[in-house]
């Protein structure tokens, strides 16, 4: 709970002009609420006591009309700046969470689900929203607005018998206590069940077509019926808390009413308070029910809002466990070193690349290739740093990766990984992505790298046509040829590939590795690839066996040799016909 006051604390000192209006314009609007009541008990009595005129009406009733716009303006000022800060406060969140995700690197991303992510970005900031905008509300009504009409109760009317009216609210207090620690736990669980829920949404979405493929729409539904009925008892056992307390609230308003009543008639009787202040009393009594029964609701969505900032702080605090980044800058790379390199995923012990000695001077074009899950992908992410190093860190320039700066060493990298991502947006758009300050004559002359200029040119929209589900749908080799452009377009200084020519076919390939070749400024280039005829021309082509360079050489040397590059080269030249550049 502390962390959450903390948090807001330190919001309301940022914005100190505005929260000074709203407690400023919320004073003002509290005692001209409370002024009519005042009126109203003088206006009875001097009825009372035969002492009523015209002017008396008059000058009552232009008091009341008076006050009563007041408060209207007054009330509209202070709400208008606390839910203006709500919205803001809210749009803070998201923009520092986003920041967040978009610094974060895989290891974060294997730890959280996309839908927890999701519904820990919009609900739960929701709720954070709700907890400054209707929660301070709520704080300011049941303490200014609360001790207004107690303070105009005991000092207009009777101290004792607003002592009388006060008699249940120990208990109040009491249950309202123990609402809000039933209501953070269970709240808590019922969020976490959403985040759940979302997870599973995203991913029946995205793979709708697999679902639809293996005829699983009926289990997939079951199984989402499940999620759905998990969230359901979670949020009902929300509800059950708030309908077990609502009732307990109103029973003791109702206590204080009636105590109030018998004992104030007394006080009447009794001469110690007129009949305009007893019936004065009553009203304000009226008026505190909306201050207590509210004081529920405050624990309530303190509490929900203590939960919510607990699961936001912690996807903000969660790191991605990467070293620490240097500061030394790299202009430019001349030399790509592993030595003796190991390394592990963080969640596993077990070594996915052994011993690997690798030398990567500029300029050079490296082949990697082996057995599916040899761990070649696994040795292309070391480059750009997307794991912890686990005890070697591969040397660039003679100096350890980590001590440059990220960001200088990932200008300098031009990366098209097996999975190709593009927007759903133009092919222009897409492309810009890989330099925004490319012109047209630039995103052209990647197409043309790419041998995807000519399909380009024959759409209607040529670079405006908009790709994915708004748009044409590429295939998977026209989406691998517009991911290789966008990867052109950086200018990277070391181009890597993982398998990026999988799709097209084996004349396509030639021409891009051709073009590729020809290039004014030719990057430094490792490439994956499972299609041997992609890196004949290699300077090093390197072979991995579970995770160990089992052979390294060049092409001409490696046929030569007796080993699972021979047996390859073999096998692809059988599958081609002889011909070994036509072997898809
Ligand atoms: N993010 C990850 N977390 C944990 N283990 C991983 C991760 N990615 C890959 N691995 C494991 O590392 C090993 C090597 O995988 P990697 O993807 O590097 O192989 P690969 O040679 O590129 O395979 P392929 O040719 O099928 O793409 C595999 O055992 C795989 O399960």
């Amino acid at each position: 709970m502390n962390a959450i006051f903390a948090y807001l604390w330190s919001y309301f000192t940022k914005h100190k002009l505005r929260y000074t209006v709203v407690v400023v314009f919320m004073l003002a609007a509290s005692a001209m609420y409370v002024a009519p009541i005042y009126l109203l008990r003088l206006f009875i009595d001097a009825i009372l006591e035969a002492d009523f005129t015209w002017e008396t009406l008059f000058f009552y009733g232009g008091l009341f009309l008076a006050a009563i716009a007041i408060a209207y303006v007054t009330e509209f000022v202070w709400n208008y700046f606390l839910f203006i800060g709500s919205y803001d406060m809210q749009s803070q969140l998201r923009g520092k969470i986003m920041g967040h995700f978009l610094k974060m690197r895989p290891p974060f991303y294997h730890r959280f689900r996309t839908g927890d992510l999701m519904t820990r970005a919009n609900d739960d900031v929701q709720v954070m929203g709700m907890t400054i905008g209707y929660g301070l509300m709520v704080f300011l009504n049941t303490s200014v607005y609360l001790a207004f009409i107690l303070g105009m109760m005991a000092i207009t009317v009777s101290w004792k018998l607003t002592l009388v009216a006060l008699v249940p609210m120990p208990f109040l207090a009491y249950f309202i206590f123990k609402w809000g620690s039933l209501v953070d736990a269970k709240f808590t669980k019922a969020q976490n069940a959403v985040s759940e829920m979302n997870s599973e949404v995203l991913e029946m979405i995205d793979g709708i077509r697999v679902v639809r493929a293996f005829g699983l729409e009926g289990a997939t539904t079951d199984q989402f019926q499940q999620k759905t009925s998990e969230t359901l008892v979670k949020n009902n056992e929300v509800s059950e808390i708030d309908s077990r307390f609502g009732p307990l609230i109103t029973i003791l308003l109702a206590t204080s009413f009636v105590l109030s009543f018998g004992v104030g008639a007394f006080f009447v009787a009794q001469q110690e308070i007129t009949i305009g202040a007893m019936v004065s009393f009553q009203v304000y009594l009226g008026m505190i029910v909306w201050p207590m029964i509210s004081a529920g609701d405050l624990v309530n969505v303190m509490q929900q809002g203590a939960a919510s900032w607990r699961r936001i702080s912690e996807i903000l605090k969660a790191s991605d466990d990467l070293e620490p980044d240097g500061n030394v800058p790299l202009p430019e790379l001349a030399d790509f070193r592993f030595e003796q390199f190991n390394f592990h995923y963080p969640q596993n012990e077990r070594l996915v690349l052994k011993d690997i000695d690798l030398d990567i001077p500029k300029g050079a074009v490296i082949g990697i290739v082996g057995k599916t899950g040899s761990g070649k992908t696994t040795l292309l992410r070391q480059f750009g740093h997307y794991y912890p190093y686990s005890n070697q860190v591969p040397l660039v320039n003679d100096t350890p990766l980590t001590a440059y700066k990220t960001q200088d060493l990932r200008q300098l990298l031009a990366e098209v990984p097996q999975e190709h991502t593009l927007f759903s947006r133009s092919i222009r758009e897409n492309l810009l992505f890989g330099n925004a300050q490319a012109s047209d004559e630039e995103l052209w002359q990647a197409l043309e790298t790419a041998s995807f200029a000519k399909e380009v040119r024959a759409m209607p929209q040529g670079l405006n046509t908009l790709v994915g589900e708004k748009g044409v749908s590429l295939s998977g080799g026209q989406k691998q040829r517009l991911s290789l452009a966008r990867a052109f377009l950086r200018k990277g200084e070391l181009l890597l590939l993982d398998d990026a020519l999988s799709a097209v076919d084996a004349k396509t390939e030639q021409v891009i590795i051709d073009n590729l070749a020809h290039l004014p400024k030719t990057p430094t280039m490792v490439i994956i690839t499972h299609r041997l005829s992609a890196i004949t021309n290699a300077d090093q082509i390197i072979v991995l066996d579970e995770g160990r360079i089992s052979q390294s050489g060049r092409h001409e040397d490696l046929i030569q040799t007796p080993g699972w590059y021979q047996e390859q080269y073999f096998h692809q030249q059988i599958k081609g016909g002889g011909n070994f550049a036509a072997n898809d």
